[in-house]
C-alpha cells in the first residue's frame, strides 16, 4: 500500500494535464450538450474524429487555397468540411461567390474571431476585423470617406512619384547586374504607405536596408499568420500560452503598439497642416478622433490593418505580374511596345499617363486570376443560420471564398492554367472594381460590404510602378534560371500569397532610355 505522501506526489503528477482534461471535458460535454447537428449540411470529405479536416487543410503540406481547390474539384462548388471545433465552408465558383458576396452578403458579411485578428486589431476597434454591426459601419464610412476617397488618393501622387523615382534610381544603379526584385518592391509600397498613413519614411533607403519599425512589422505579420489551437480549438487555447506562441505575439504587437504611440505623439502637437492636400492619415483620424469619440487605440488598429492590408498585397501583384513577363516573351514585349509608344519621349511615366495603358492593365488582370494576393479573400463567418442552394449552414460557420479556384474554374475560362492578357481586351478599359467582369469571375478584392475599400490607393502604385520598370528597363532571368517557373513551388504562406523565393532580375536601361538621357 502506497503512503500517504506519495499518492499526493503521484496525484501531483497528473496535474499538468488538468487543463488538457478539462478543456476535453468542456468541449465533449458541448457537444453532447448542443448536438447542432447540420441536417442538410453541403458536401464535403469525410471528418476524422476530433480534428476534422484539420490534417486534410492546415498540415497537408500544401497551401489551403490549393487543397480546397482540389476538394472542390471532388465535391463541388460549395464544401464543408470541419477544422477541428469550427465548422467551415469553402466556395469555388462564381456563381456560388455572386449569393455569398451579393444575394446574401449579409448573411456572410462578418469575421471569425481569431487570436490574432484580436490582438493586432486591439479587440476589433479596426475596420478589417471588426465584427459585422454599428461599430464596422461606422469606421468603414470613416476609411471609405476620409482615407480612401479618390480626393485623397489624388493628394497623395507626389509621393508615388518620388519613390517610383527612388526605386527606377536603384534598379539603374545595378542595371546589367542581378537584383531582389521582390526586396526593392515590397520596399517601395512600404515606404509609400509609411509616408501616406505616418508622414515619413522611417529608414528605407531605394534598395534599402530594413529599419526596426520594418523587421517588427514583418515578425508581427508572421506571427499573425501562424497556427493558433485557440482558433481551431475554442477550448484548447491556453496551449498557446504554454507553446509561447502568444507571448510571442503579444510582446511583437506591443512593440509595434510603442511605435505607433511615439507616431501619435508626433502628430498630437500643434495643428502640423492646415492644407488637406498635405495631411496624412494619422493627421486625418487625429482629426474625426474627438468628433467620433474615438481613442489612441482606434487609431492604432486602423493603421494595422493599413500596414498588414495594404503593403504586401500591392507589391505581391507587381512581383507575380514580373514573374508571368519574364515568362512569357511576347506578352513581355507587347506590354513594353505600350508604355513605350504611349509615353515616347519623356523621362518617365507618370500617373496621367496610365488610362492609356490598357495592355498593361490587361496583363495585371490575368496576374490577379492567377496569382490573387489573397486567395481566399479575408476569412468571413456566417452572421445567421443560413440556406445556399439548398444547404444549410449554420450561424458562425467559418467561410473561405476560393478566388484562385474561380480564377482557374474550366467552366469560366478557356484554357485556364495559360497566361494570356488578351482574354481581358473588351474589359481593358474597365478598372479593377470588386467585379472586374461582372458576374463575379474575377473578385481579388473581394465583393460585398467587406469588399476592399483600398483598391485605388493599392492599384495606382501598382500600375505606375510596373509602366516605369516596363519604361525603363530590359528585363531577363539571372543565366541558368528557368524560364518556366514550377508555380505550387513558388507559392508562399503570408498575409498575402507572394512568392517563396525572392524574384532575381537582371534590369538592363533600355536604349530608349539612354539615348534621350
Ligand atoms: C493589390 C492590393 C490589394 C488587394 C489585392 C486587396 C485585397 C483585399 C481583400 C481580398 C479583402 C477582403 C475582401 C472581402 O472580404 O470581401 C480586403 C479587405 C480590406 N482591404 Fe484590401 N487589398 C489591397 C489593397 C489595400 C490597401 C492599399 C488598403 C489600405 C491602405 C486596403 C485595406 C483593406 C481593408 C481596410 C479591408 C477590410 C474591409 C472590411 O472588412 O470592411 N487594401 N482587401
Amino acid at each position: 500500500m502506497s503512503s500517504l505522501p506519495s499518492l499526493l506526489l503521484s496525484l501531483l503528477s497528473w496535474l499538468p494535464l488538468l487543463p488538457l482534461s478539462l478543456s476535453l471535458f468542456i468541449f465533449g460535454w458541448r457537444l453532447i450538450r448542443n448536438p447542432k447537428t447540420i441536417q442538410n449540411s453541403p458536401p464535403g470529405p469525410p471528418k476524422l474524429p476530433f480534428i476534422g479536416n484539420l490534417h486534410q487543410l492546415i498540415f497537408s503540406g500544401r497551401l489551403p487555397h490549393r487543397s480546397l481547390h482540389h476538394l472542390s474539384q471532388k465535391y463541388g462548388p460549395l464544401v464543408h468540411f470541419q477544422l477541428g471545433g469550427v465548422s467551415a465552408v469553402a466556395v469555388s465558383s462564381p456563381e456560388t461567390a455572386k449569393l455569398v458576396l451579393k444575394t446574401q452578403d449579409l448573411d456572410f458579411c462578418t469575421r471569425p474571431d481569431l487570436v490574432s485578428h484580436r490582438t493586432i486589431s486591439y479587440n476589433y476597434l479596426d475596420v478589417a476585423f471588426a465584427p459585422y454591426g454599428d461599430y464596422w459601419r461606422q469606421m468603414r464610412k470613416v476609411c471609405s470617406m476620409e482615407l480612401f476617397g479618390s480626393k485623397r488618393v489624388l493628394s497623395f501622387r507626389s509621393i508615388r512619384d518620388e519613390e517610383v523615382g527612388k526605386t527606377i534610381e536603384f534598379v539603374s544603379n545595378s542595371s546589367g547586374v542581378p537584383i531582389n526584385l521582390s526586396e526593392a518592391l515590397l520596399f517601395l509600397t512600404n515606404r509609400v504607405t509609411c509616408r501616406v498613413a505616418l508622414g515619413k519614411s522611417y529608414g528605407l533607403g531605394g534598395g534599402g536596408e530594413r529599419s526596426r519599425f520594418h523587421r517588427l512589422l514583418a515578425e508581427t505579420e508572421e506571427l499573425s499568420t501562424a497556427f493558433f489551437v485557440a482558433d481551431y480549438f475554442p477550448y484548447l487555447g491556453w496551449v498557446d500560452f504554454i507553446t509561447g506562441k502568444h507571448g510571442r505575439l503579444r510582446k511583437a504587437f506591443l512593440d509595434l503598439d510603442a511605435f505607433f504611440e511615439k507616431v501619435i505623439d508626433e502628430h498630437s502637437g500643434p495643428i502640423r497642416s492646415q492644407i488637406p492636400e498635405q495631411e496624412d492619415f494619422v493627421d486625418v483620424l487625429i482629426k474625426v478622433k474627438n468628433e467620433l469619440g474615438l481613442t489612441r487605440d482606434h487609431i492604432k488598429a486602423v493603421l494595422m490593418n493599413i500596414f498588414f492590408g495594404g503593403t504586401e498585397s500591392s507589391a505581391t501583384v507587381m512581383e507575380w505580374t514580373m514573374t508571368e513577363l519574364v515568362k512569357n516573351e511576347k506578352i513581355l514585349a507587347r506590354a513594353q511596345e505600350e508604355v513605350r509608344r504611349v509615353v515616347s519621349g519623356k523621362p518617365k511615366v507618370e500617373e496621367s499617363d496610365l488610362h492609356h495603358l490598357h495592355y498593361l492593365k490587361s496583363v495585371i488582370k490575368e496576374t490577379m486570376r492567377l496569382h490573387p494576393p489573397a486567395p481566399l479573400l479575408v476569412p468571413r463567418a456566417t452572421t445567421r443560420d443560413c440556406t445556399v442552394q439548398g444547404y444549410d449552414v449554420a450561424a458562425k460557420t467559418r467561410v473561405f471564398v476560393n478566388v484562385f479556384a474561380i480564377g482557374r474554374d474550366p467552366n469560366t475560362w478557356d484554357n485556364p492554367g495559360d497566361f494570356s492578357p488578351e482574354r481581358f481586351a473588351s474589359d481593358a478599359a474597365s478598372d479593377y472594381g470588386v467585379d472586374v467582369r461582372g458576374n463575379f469571375q474575377l473578385i481579388p478584392f473581394g465583393a460585398g460590404r467587406r469588399g476592399c475599400p483600398g483598391i485605388n490607393l493599392g492599384m495606382v502604385i501598382v500600375e505606375l510602378a510596373l509602366a516605369n520598370l516596363l519604361y525603363a528597363f530590359n528585363w531577363e532571368l539571372p543565366p541558368g534560371y528557368s524560364r518556366k517557373l514550377d508555380e505550387e513551388d513558388e507559392e508562399a504562406h503570408g498575409i498575402a500569397m507572394h512568392r517563396k523565393f525572392p524574384l532575381i532580375l537582371v534590369p538592363t536601361l533600355s536604349h530608349h532610355i539612354t539615348t534621350t538621357a
